[in-house]
């Protein structure tokens, strides 16, 4: 769980890194996991964008992807689930922010990949209030790349994508880069969403 020094810094400052947030065990589970699902194929290149607006380019964006469901052969997927969603929970509790749901996928980027800078809310759709990420990599060191770079108003932060790190940031405001990794680079993305805020539409008539 997170301190309330963290819960304070991912309010004041936008964001928090945090060790020790998910235990080593299951963290070598779920690394297992996504090498697993990456040696099968499992993952797909992902897109940019929604709607219309929804296209794949590896130059802006090079990871390939795939969201995590609770599978009754993989408890691991279940586990991990379980535990953020009892963090969205004390996140609600403390912060009130009306988080309705968690969703995450993991991610693999190639050697040469990156994701350009951006924001994870979309500009048609203001649910993602938290973005959370998780990194799946041992033995990272910063010239492997693949840092996490949050742009903030004080200058930018880079985070190393190593085993056990774990960020948080709102997605609303906090624009981000993943630099181009030197190696394959292993993470979760994740997102605590809240009840669409969108107006209702009114019909004519
Ligand atoms: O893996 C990371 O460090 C962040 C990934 C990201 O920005 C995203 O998937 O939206
Ligand atoms: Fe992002």
């Amino acid at each position: 769980m997170l301190s309330s020094d963290d819960l304070d810094l991912l309010v004041t400052r936008g964001f928090v890194v945090v060790e020790g947030l998910l235990p080593d065990y299951l963290l070598t589970a779920l690394v297992a996991d996504c090498q697993a699902l990456d040696a099968d194929d499992a993952l797909r290149p992902a897109a940019v964008g929604r709607g219309e607006g929804r296209t794949r380019d590896a130059s802006l964006r090079g990871d390939a992807i795939r969201w995590i469901d609770p599978h009754p052969e993989v408890p691991v997927r279940g586990e991990f689930l379980a535990r953020l969603d009892a963090l969205r929970i004390e996140l609600n509790r403390q912060l009130m922010l009306g988080l309705d749901h968690f969703e995450a996928h993991y991610a693999i980027y190639p050697p040469g990949a990156g994701y350009v800078r951006h924001v994870d809310r979309f500009r048609d759709d203001d649910a993602r209030t938290v973005s959370f990420a998780a990194y799946l990599n041992p033995d990272w060191s910063e010239d492997d790349g693949g840092a996490l770079r949050l742009y903030l108003p004080g200058g930018e932060v880079d985070i190393v994508p190593r085993l056990g790190t774990c960020a948080l940031f709102l997605s609303a405001s906090i624009e981000h880069e993943v630099l181009t990794t030197q190696r394959p680079r292993m993470s979760i993305a994740g997102w605590f969403r809240r009840r669409p805020l969108l107006p209702l539409k009114v019909v004519p008539g």
